[in-house]
C-alpha cells in the first residue's frame, strides 16, 4: 500500500479570514490505499483545508493537489478525482434510494444506461443492496451513511474525504464502517478521515495527522506522533511476585533519571516508568532485573494512545494562542 507517490499533497496551505489565521502553512502528504486520520479539537482548521482540497474554498497560500491535479486552478477536473462525505445528510422526501442515486450520478455526468449498473456497483460497494427501493426518509442514521458512502462512490474517484463518517453511529453500525473504510482502502481508494472518536480512528489510520489552532503539530504513524509530542515512552515491567516488587523498583529509580516519575501496583504486580533512555540502555536495565533475580513476566513499551496524543497537541495549541496567538474575529 501506498507505493506509488502521494495522491493528495498539501504544501504551505494557508487561509486567513481578515486577519485571522484558520490554516497556517498546513503540509501533508497521503499515497495511494492510505488512510490518513485528520483530527484535531473544534475549530483547528480541519473544515478549513477539506474545503480547500474539495475546490469549495481558495488558500491565502500554499498549493493541495489530488493525483497531480491543482485543487484550485482545475476545479472541474478535481471533481472527478474526489468523493466527499459531510457530516450532514440533507432532506430528501420521496426519494427512493435508487432515485437519489440516480440523481447524483446525473450530476456527475454518468450517461443513464451506465447509471443503472453503477448504481448496483456502489450499493454492493456500500453493502447496502437491499436498501435500493427503501426510500430515504425511512432510513435509520446508519443506514444513511452506507447510502451516503455509496453516493461518494458513484463516479469512481481516486481520493475519498470523508467527516466523521462514524459520528452517532451505535458499535455494529461503527464496526461495519471500520471494515467499509478498510475496504475501500484495500481496493486502492485514498482515505482522509476526520472524527472526534478518536480510538475508532486509531484501528483504521494508516497515519495520522493533528492540527490545532491551524497548524500542524504532529503527523506520521501513531507511534511517530507520539513520539514527535513527547521523547519520552512508558515502559511497564510486569512482575510474577509480589516479594519482586521493591527491588524492581530500586533498580528503575537507578537506572532513570533524577525526579522521573515511577509508579508501582502491588495489586497488578507492575511497576511503570517513563524515560527517554534508549533501546541498549533500557535492555541493560532487564538484564540488571533478571541479574537480581527478579522474576520478569513482560517487560514493555505501553503504546500512547490517540486520545493522550490528541489532547498533548491540543495543550501544546492552547498555550500558544495564550502566548498571544490572534484572537478570532467577532
Ligand atoms: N468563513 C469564515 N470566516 C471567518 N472565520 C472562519 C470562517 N470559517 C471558519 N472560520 C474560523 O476558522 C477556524 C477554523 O474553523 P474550521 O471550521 O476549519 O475548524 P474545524 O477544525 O473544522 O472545527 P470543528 O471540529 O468544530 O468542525 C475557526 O476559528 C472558525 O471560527
Amino acid at each position: 500500500m501506498g507505493t506509488d507517490g502521494p495522491i493528495v499533497e498539501v504544501r504551505g496551505l494557508t487561509k486567513k479570514y481578515g486577519r485571522f489565521v484558520a490554516l497556517d502553512g498546513l503540509t501533508l502528504s497521503v499515497g495511494r490505499g492510505q488512510i490518513l486520520g485528520f483530527i484535531g479539537p473544534n475549530g483547528a482548521g480541519k473544515t478549513t483545508a477539506i474545503k480547500i482540497l474539495v475546490g469549495l474554498s481558495r488558500p491565502t497560500a500554499g498549493s493541495a493537489t489530488v493525483a497531480g491535479v491543482d485543487c484550485v486552478a482545475r476545479p472541474r477536473q478535481l471533481k472527478r478525482l474526489i468523493g466527499y462525505m459531510p457530516d450532514t445528510f440533507g432532506s430528501y422526501d420521496n426519494m427512493r434510494v435508487s432515485e437519489y442515486l440516480d440523481f447524483f450520478g446525473a450530476a456527475f455526468g454518468i450517461p443513464r444506461r451506465a447509471r443503472a449498473k453503477r448504481i448496483d456497483e456502489v450499493l454492493e460497494l456500500a453493502r447496502c443492496p437491499a436498501f435500493k427501493d427503501l426510500f430515504v426518509e425511512s432510513l435509520s442514521h446508519g443506514m444513511r451513511q452506507r447510502v451516503a458512502l455509496a453516493r461518494t462512490l458513484l463516479h469512481d474517484p481516486v481520493a475519498l474525504i470523508l467527516d466523521e463518517p462514524a459520528n452517532g453511529l451505535d458499535p455494529p453500525a461503527r464496526i461495519e464502517m471500520r471494515h467499509l473504510l478498510l475496504d475501500l482502502a484495500q481496493r486502492g481508494k485514498t482515505l482522509i478521515v476526520t472524527s472526534h472518536i478518536l480510538p475508532e480512528l486509531a484501528r483504521i489510520c494508516d497515519r495520522v495527522a493533528i492540527i490545532a489552532r491551524g497548524r500542524l503539530r504532529a503527523s506520521g504513524t501513531l507511534e511517530e506522533v507520539a513520539r514527535q509530542l513527547s521523547p519520552l515512552r512508558t515502559i511497564e515491567v510486569l512482575l510474577t511476585r509480589a516479594g519482586d516488587l521493591a527491588k524492581t523498583e530500586g533498580l528503575v529509580r537507578g537506572h532513570a533519571a533524577p525526579g522521573a516519575e515511577i509508579e508501582t501496583s502491588a495489586a497488578e504486580l507492575a511497576v511503570r516508568f517513563r524515560t527517554a533512555k534508549s533501546e541498549a540502555e533500557l535492555a541493560g536495565l532487564l538484564t540488571a532485573l533478571v541479574g537480581a533475580g527478579a522474576e520478569v513476566a513482560q517487560f514493555r513499551e505501553v503504546q500512547t494512545d490517540l486520545e493522550e496524543a490528541f489532547m498533548t497537541a491540543a495543550r501544546a495549541g492552547d498555550a500558544e494562542g495564550a502566548a498571544g496567538a490572534p484572537e478570532e474575529p467577532s
